[in-house]
């Protein structure tokens, strides 16, 4: 399958206002597809449909027709989707009554995704190990995350994300309040992760738009103004607000 997510004619309205009028989008498996878009543009409600979260908000409205991995997001149970299609937000949130360890297990025995303690355990590593923290933590597993930075913070809700093993991830600006460090250390996990999961980013940062991303979509007024390949669009922008997007203007 060559798209995993498509979305016909999606309009989205919260409280009367409308967010996005009927776009089209299509996302390629194992790529990291970039949503840019000035503030209010609506990128975390786009984001909030593929998973249903928006759902939650009484205020949404939501019509079109999306798929996801072929099969109509409505058709799914709101729980199982969610564990294939999982959001990481842009502050961390890492349960603070929890060990590290359960942080991570908690999600992934409730989602069935270990049976045994023994596979459980061996998630936890491999999580931990592809965001780069399992050094970090290996020695405190069983204290809290309170003592943890922002950035270890950040890559241990992403390690959550990953134990659920989905096969997608949205990600909703992971980086904005992160120290450059542990925003390449995230980037890099992101960039190695591609092979076994399809990522939808939502970034302010071109910079990390052009190190990471495969393909962006630029929205603007209820809809997408320019699209295509990172390297074309940041090479040739062609809408004025792709150009003001690269410059920082917005
Ligand atoms: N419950 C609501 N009722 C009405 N409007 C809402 C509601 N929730 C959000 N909005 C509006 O929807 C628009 C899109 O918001 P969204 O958070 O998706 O934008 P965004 O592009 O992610 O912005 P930012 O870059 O600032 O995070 C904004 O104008 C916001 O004010």
């Amino acid at each position: 399958m060559s798209h995993i997510v498509e979305a016909r004619d999606l309009t989205i309205r919260l409280g009367g206002k409308t967010i996005l009028n009927k776009v089209n989008i299509s996302i390629r498996c194992n790529t990291i597809s970039v949503i840019m878009g000035p503030s209010g543009s609506g990128k975390s409600t786009l984001l909030r449909v593929f998973n249903r979260l928006i759902e939650l908000n009484p205020e949404a409205e939501v019509s079109g027709e999306i798929t996801i991995m072929g099969r109509d997001i409505y058709e799914w149970n709101p729980y199982e989707l969610r564990r294939h299609v999982v959001l990481v937000q842009q502050e961390p949130t890492p349960f603070p009554n929890l060990s590290i360890f359960e942080n991570i297990a908690l999600p992934a025995r409730l989602n069935k995704v270990a049976r045994s303690r023994e596979e459980l355990e061996k998630l936890v590593r491999w999580s931990l190990e592809k965001v780069m923290l399992w050094d970090e933590v290996k020695d405190r597993l069983w204290k809290p995350p309170t003592s943890l930075s922002g950035g270890q913070k950040q890559r241990l809700c992403i390690a959550r994300a990953l134990a659920l093993r989905p096969n997608i991830l949205l990600l909703d600006e992971p980086t904005a309040n992160i120290d450059p460090v542990n925003t390449l250390k995230i980037e890099e996990s992101l960039k190695e992760l591609k092979n076994d999961i399809t990522m939808i980013l939502v970034t302010h940062m071109p910079h990390q738009a052009a190190r990471i991303g495969d393909y962006v979509y630029v929205l603007y007024n209820g809809g997408i103004v320019e699209e295509g390949p990172v390297n074309d669009v940041f090479i040739h922008p062609r809408h004025e607000v792709t150009i003001k997007l690269l410059e920082r203007v917005f």
